[in-house]
């Protein structure tokens, strides 16, 4: 098998949703696709109707193939402090046109205000490894470990882009969507991310620094969470920036030009355009002040590297077979 799911931005590259069918008759709804998470849950016909605000609701009693797990229940919270909780049901999943006949379908009864306002998103689909996938009391697999026998390659690819519609693809590295060679590098799947070695950095005039840190490549998160020395030293060359003590974010006069950032994966080198650094405005009353894409990360021992970073890539999440998990990345 193998499959390709278009995939699109919310405003400002909030979160890119991708259409996912579930049930029988297939119910499509939009999720956020999470490397960050191993939960596919979904906003559902069980939540009350003061946590919904225009989603589209999963109804397992509308669908003939859905059984529900006895006695299962879920209970998730994100690194935006955003969360959700609910019971689970199995039924069939199909992400562009590859199908799982009994995932993990957990259905949310109670939902975070960030979810609620969050209009257009159905719900998020995990693509961290399963060891932090949140069922009790028998933990589930998924989308991706669920297919895995199944996919012609045991690999799923990143292919988002800059304010436009872009693509998830399961068991194929499209060729066309990418220049170059993909470079490969291990990953550490311990705490269950998709964790692995930036190999240093460079920005605006000063010279690579071959300085490793390490990060997770998260779909699930929009900006670019990274060493707070880092962060600093890169706005530092942004004339009017500073850390909003509010906000604990960096902002600066939204007619900045900014450095692009460069970052290391083994002895490549890849280049996040400044363009996508001045992320969006911070207040939509002000139209002077603008929000970084890339900010300290909160000293949780890793980086987080989300959509700003992933967006000027292509990024493969390589299963392995006998060899351990690895992230590609090539320039595109
Ligand atoms: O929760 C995280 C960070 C893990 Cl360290 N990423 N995934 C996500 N999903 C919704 C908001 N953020």
């Amino acid at each position: 098998d193998s499959g390709s799911a278009k995939t699109t931005p919310e405003k400002d590259d909030l979160e890119y949703l991708t259409p996912v069918s579930i049930g029988t008759p297939p119910q499509v709804l939009n999720l956020d696709f999470d490397s960050g998470s191993s939960d596919l849950w979904v906003f559902s016909s069980e939540l009350p109707q003061s946590s919904v605000s225009g989603q589209s609701l999963y109804d397992p009693s509308k669908s003939s193939t859905a059984e529900e797990v006895q006695g299962a229940t879920w209970n998730i919270s994100y690194g935006d402090q955003s969360s959700s909780n609910g019971i689970v049901y199995r039924d069939v999943v199909n992400v562009g046109g590859v199908e799982f006949k009994s995932q993990a379908v957990e259905i949310a009864t109670t939902v975070s205000s960030q979810f609620t306002r969050d209009t257009n998103n159905d719900g998020l689909l995990g693509l961290a490894f399963s060891s932090i996938n949140t069922v009790q009391p028998q933990q589930e697999k998924t989308f991706f470990d669920n297919i895995l026998s199944n996919l012609d390659a045991p690999v799923w690819t990143a292919d988002l882009k800059y304010h436009a519609p872009g693509t998830y693809d399961f068991g194929v590295i499209d060729k066309s969507k990418y220049t170059g060679d993909i470079t490969y590098t291990d990953v550490d799947q311990s705490d269950g991310f998709w964790m692995f070695d930036v190999a240093g950095y460079g920005f605006g005039n000063s010279t690579f620094k071959a300085a490793p840190f390490k990060g997770i490549a998260d779909t699930g998160t929009t900006l670019a969470m990274i060493p707070a020395e880092i962060a600093g030293a890169y706005y530092r060359q942004v004339k009017g920036a500073k850390l909003d003590s509010q906000q604990g974010a960096y902002v600066f006069p939204c007619d900045s030009v900014l450095p692009d950032f460069i970052f290391g994966v083994g002895n490549a080198r890849y280049t996040i355009p400044g363009k996508f650094i001045n992320y969006s405005l911070l207040d939509e009353s002000d139209p002077t002040t603008c929000f970084g894409g890339l900010q300290p990360d909160m000293g949780i021992g890793f980086a987080i590297l989300g959509d700003i970073l992933l967006k000027s890539t292509f990024v493969v999440f390589d299963a392995g077979t006998e060899s351990t998990p690895r992230l590609g990345f090539a320039k595109k």
